[in-house]
């Protein structure tokens, strides 16, 4: 499958906790592709946690984190990305984006409510309502994440490697046909 994408990178987007990172791993594997996950790797360059972040410097200086590791990721080929839930929000990192070919797994607020109950990792959701909060931030990107060249909509019981094979089976419906000259 190594050759499936011809080295073009595959970037993750879709709702915290829809599995980007899970299914983004597996991804890499059967694409013979490097991993990276801009969340880790902002956290890694600033020493301290997502959380941390948000706390100490705010959302607004998060988002210029996460748009200065997508310029630079995006330099380089052969790579599965698992994206931040809120990388669609700057206008900018769609052009980002697009050197790629860009998946978005898509999953209910219930679905994803249940994944992230017991979570406090995930800043955005350290809310007095959280599943209220989920269900405002889908309102608000849900139009953004549709701009993906594939959407993998997500039922309750599927393993991240049906997933995962879900998106493998989906990627040569969208890719270029060569011109024919005949
Ligand atoms: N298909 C799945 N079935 C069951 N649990 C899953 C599945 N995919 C992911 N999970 C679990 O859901 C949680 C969130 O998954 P993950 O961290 O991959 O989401 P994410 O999209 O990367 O979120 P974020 O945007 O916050 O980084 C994790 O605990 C993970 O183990
Ligand atoms: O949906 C979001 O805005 C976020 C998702 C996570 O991946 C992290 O990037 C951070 O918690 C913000
Ligand atoms: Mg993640």
């Amino acid at each position: 499958m190594g050759n499936l994408l011809q080295g073009v990178n595959l970037y993750l987007i879709g709702m915290m906790g829809v599995g980007k990172t899970t299914v983004g791993r597996l991804l890499a594997k059967q694409l013979g592709y490097g991993y990276v996950d801009t969340d880790d790797v902002i956290a890694q360059a600033a020493g301290k946690s997502i959380n941390q972040i948000f706390a100490d410097e705010g959302e607004a200086a998060f988002r210029k984190l996460e748009t200065d590791v997508l310029s630079q990721v995006c330099a380089f080929t052969k790579l599965t990305i698992a994206t931040g839930g809120g990388i669609v929000l700057q206008r900018e990192n769609w052009g980002y984006l697009h050197h790629g070919l860009i998946v978005w797994l898509d999953a209910s607020v219930e679905l994803i409510y249940r994944r992230l109950a017991e979570d406090t990792t995930r800043p955005l959701l350290q809310d007095v309502d959280p599943k209220g909060k989920l269900r405002s931030l889908l309102e608000q990107r849900q139009s953004l994440y549709a701009q993906a060249d594939i959407r993998i909509a997500i039922a309750q019981e599927e393993t991240p490697e049906q997933i995962a094979t879900r998106v493998m089976e989906a990627i040569p419906s969208v890719l270029k046909k060569p011109v024919s000259h005949s």
